[in-house]
């Protein structure tokens, strides 16, 4: 069997030699895979089937259980996936970057599935981060500065990629303005427990953020990251009637959820989807000093000179008349972590912020975090999966899953 690893860094030259492979055209160097029959592996056939779940219910992927298939946990979600698409027994099969979002454990049972069927079809694994090639791959395919696809050994590869790059970041621009009256304590979490339809999520979670500290929270898939985020920023109604503090008031005991999204940045990539109108670059940036979806006001002569000032931070001077939605994937992250600074909150929250991005431009994410948390007094709650290189959190919180929900263990002076 020929598997492949498809490197996703243009990702736009991939998807087209997606397309051209699921209308079976003769695409050179795939002329075996003609006429055969292949099924795709990717975030875009799983929200089709969620949607699919959403009309109609009781899902093919998860027929033996209960409940709605959006209430998975993402990594539930693609492994179940898998397994559909295994029992369609297909000649090949196009893995889109499907360790993205799974933990640790998850990527070895699924690399290990992968390992056992790996003889039953070929592979195509579009990957982003060199550390997810499956070991039993040795060709690579790139495409080089004319779009042209090249075949390389994985060696050669791992060897080319090395080369070094400028991902460092300017020092990061001043508050405009000191908050008031915000209390060493951040957030607070005192033997919460949360359950959904009787089943237990989490299990008496003690957990304390201070100011200016820098958190990464992680903890398998499933395991309940995102229940806390969305009880600290979102309105998840688990987070009323239990013990959670933030900013030194009870959630739920009057303070709307808005006046507690402006103490807080929010920046994860689904956010990116939120923007539909054609803000320029700059009003992009000057939106988080008023807590908009875009800007929908003329900005004044002081808002324009600090986002200028973030423009430089991130090199993006030249970029502040362009439109947004037509910028590159890594720098519209950029701008919208930026967006999410600007105000210099009491607390920043980045859910998964290099989640599919390639090793570099995950690195160029690293650095402006980096450089957040040693410039500013503003506390960082961190979510990812993976070991990022570089990253240099002070504390990780560990969620450690179990069957009367997840334990929460506090891992001082981490090292990355
Ligand atoms: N609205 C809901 N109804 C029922 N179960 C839910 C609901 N929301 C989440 N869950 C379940 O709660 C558990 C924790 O989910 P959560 O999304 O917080 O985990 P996670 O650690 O963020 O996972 P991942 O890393 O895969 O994103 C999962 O088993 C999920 O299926």
């Amino acid at each position: 069997m020929r598997h492949i690893a498809i490197y996703a860094k243009d990702h736009q030259s991939v998807s087209r030699l997606v397309a051209d492979l699921k209308k079976d055209k003769m695409v050179p160097g795939f002329e075996d895979f003609q006429h055969k029959k292949g099924l795709e592996h990717s975030e875009a056939v799983l929200q089709n089937f969620i949607k699919e779940d959403q009309r109609h219910g009781n899902s093919v992927l998860v027929k033996a259980e209960n409940r709605s298939l959006r209430t998975f946990s993402s990594g539930e979600k693609r492994k179940a996936l898998l397994e559909y698409l295994l029992k369609k027994e297909p000649a090949y099969l196009i893995l889109d970057d499907p360790f993205d979002c799974l933990d640790m454990q998850s990527v070895a049972s699924f690399k290990k599935r992968l390992t056992e069927v790996k003889s039953d079809f070929a592979l195509l694994q579009i990957f982003r981060r060199e550390e997810d090639i499956l070991s039993f791959i040795d060709t690579v395919l790139v495409f080089d500065k004319a779009r042209k696809a090249v075949f390389k050994n994985k060696a050669d590869f791992i060897e080319n990629e090395k080369t070094a790059i400028d991902v460092s970041v300017k020092t990061i621009p001043p508050p405009a303005r000191e908050y008031q009256d915000i209390p060493e304590v951040l957030v607070q979490l005192n033997d919460v427990s949360v359950f959904y339809e009787e089943r237990p999520i989490l299990n008496q979670i003690n957990w304390t953020i201070k100011k200016g500290e820098f958190w990464k929270l992680t903890g398998p898939n499933g395991s309940g990251k995102t229940t806390i985020l969305s009880m600290i920023y979102g309105d998840n109604p688990k987070a009323y009637g239990v013990d959670l503090v933030l900013f030194g008031k009870k959630k739920g005991s009057g303070e709307s959820v808005w006046d507690i999204k402006k103490k807080i940045g929010y920046f994860s990539p689904s956010v990116t989807e939120l923007f539909i109108r054609r803000n320029t670059v700059e009003e992009m940036v000057i939106s988080g000093l008023v807590d908009s979806i875009g800007l929908y006001q003329k900005p004044s002569d002081k808002q324009k000179a600090l986002a200028k000032q973030w423009l430089e931070t991130l090199g993006f001077q030249e970029k502040a008349k362009k439109v947004f939605n037509d910028l590159p994937n890594l720098e519209k992250r950029m701008l919208l972590i930026a967006r999410a600074m600007i105000k210099h909150p009491p607390l920043l929250i980045l859910d998964e912020p290099s989640t599919g991005l390639d090793d570099k431009s995950a690195l160029k994410i690293t650095h402006l975090i980096n450089r957040i948390a040693a410039e500013s007094s503003t506390a960082i709650l961190y979510v990812s999966h993976r070991k990022e290189k570089g990253l240099h959190p002070d504390f990780e919180y560990e969620l450690i899953s179990s069957e009367n929900g997840s334990e929460g263990k506090v891992v001082s002076k981490f090292n990355n």
